[in-house]
């Protein structure tokens, strides 16, 4: 599939109760450039109180262009927060680090709005800033999160079962990839998740995306389940049952696998080393926070969360909505820019099926 690199690129407004909007505003007043052809689909009236707030009450705060489509946005000169108004304004103020249905609402019906866009052409791709996942039950989504809303959505576009339209989530810095087996769910049930069908689709999954980016085939480092990936079985079999033949799987198809390799080294053999490259491309962990940590762990503002496997491009900031310094201007928006660059080079790289 490919991609029309000069439309424009939507970010989601997240969840109006977190950091989402305030760093928005952050991105469009510090990284202008990086920003050309952005916008935001959300809601005016909160970017202005973002806006607002990282400036500092009563000083001049950066202003909101509400735009008419997503077409205007390259129109606009740097300087200001163009907004496409997607849902209806809130009543009444969204309270700052509070649950509530009504942000969940809100974050969830700008994510449908751009997916849809995104599927229909009208966009480039889908940058997310971060929503709750207890506001978007609260509000009624079936979703975890946004891969899984996306999942549905490009399911339903394309008339295929979810089955078919099978995703994967990426963390990436400049130092260290790792795509999961399972997303969000419980570590009991990530256990259970860890199968042959499951390991082989994530291998080719990651297999196929990165080809695509690096223009080889990336040499993938397959993590183990259990401590010293087993240990030869002294310390579970889902290593030799499991992952090893799903392995051997990939690589009769040209699938440059390695491992299960021992999970509490294979990261650190995976970072880039001084000249750029580390040992593997990317590492395959067996369930959420397995690979999350080593990529949130060095550092929060370096991050990007990538769908892989969507027939569009979705970036994401690698950290959630911080109701815990909501509202006081002190987030930091460097994994946003990130996530915006990241969806640029992916729109000319087209790492999507
Ligand atoms: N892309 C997303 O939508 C996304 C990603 C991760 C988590 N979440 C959701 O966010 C909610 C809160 O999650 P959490 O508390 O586990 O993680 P979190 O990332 O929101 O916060 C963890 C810690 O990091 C700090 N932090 C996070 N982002 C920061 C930033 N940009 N600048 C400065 N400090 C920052 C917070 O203040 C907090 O101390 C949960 O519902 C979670 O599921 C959403
Ligand atoms: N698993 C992600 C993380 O911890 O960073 C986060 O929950 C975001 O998931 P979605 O992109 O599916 O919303």
């Amino acid at each position: 599939m490919s991609f029309d690199t000069a439309s424009p690129i939507a970010i989601t407004l997240g969840d109006p109760a977190g950091i989402g909007p305030e760093i928005i505003a952050k991105a469009f007043r510090d990284a202008g450039v990086d920003l050309r052809g952005c916008f935001v689909a959300g809601d005016a009236g909160i970017l202005r109180r973002a806006a607002q707030a990282i400036a500092g009450a009563g000083a001049p705060a950066l202003p909101v262009a509400l735009i008419e489509a997503a077409s205007d946005a390259g129109d606009l000169p740097p300087g200001c927060i163009p907004v496409l108004q997607v849902v209806a304004p809130p009543d009444g103020a969204v309270a700052q680090g509070e649950i509530s249905a009504a942000a969940g609402r809100i974050a969830g019906d700008c994510v449908v709005w751009a997916a849809r866009a995104a599927l229909r052409g009208e966009i480039a791709a889908i940058v997310t800033a971060p929503l709750h996942k207890e506001a978007l039950a609260a509000a009624g989504f079936p979703y975890p999160g946004h891969t899984e809303l996306l999942q549905a959505e490009a399911a339903a576009h394309l008339g295929r079962p979810l089955a078919e339209v099978p995703v994967r989530m990426m963390l990436a810095n400049d130092e260290l990839r790792t795509v999961l087996v399972s997303i969000h769910m419980s570590l009991r049930d990530a256990i259970e998740a860890v199968s042959l069908d499951g390991v082989l689709q994530t291998l080719r999954i990651a297999h196929r995306a990165l080809g695509a980016v690096l223009g080889r085939a990336p040499r993938i480092g397959v993590a183990g389940l259990n401590p010293h990936a087993g240990e030869g079985g002294l310390f579970g079999s889902e290593e030799r049952d499991i992952i090893a033949p799903a392995i051997a799987a990939a690589r009769a198809e040209g699938i440059d696998a390695d491992g299960p390799h021992a999970p509490d080294t294979v990261f650190m053999r995976a970072r880039a080393k001084a000249d750029g490259r580390g040992e593997f491309d990317v590492v395959i962990a067996m369930y959420h926070d397995q690979g999350l940590i080593p990529v949130k762990y060095l550092g929060v503002e370096k991050g990007v969360n990538v769908t892989l496997g969507l027939p569009l491009v979705r970036t994401s900031p690698d950290h959630g909505t911080a109701f815990d310094i909501a509202g006081s201007g002190r987030a930091d928006a460097s994994s946003l820019v990130e996530a915006v660059r990241m969806a640029r080079s992916l729109v000319r790289g087209a790492l999507v099926s």
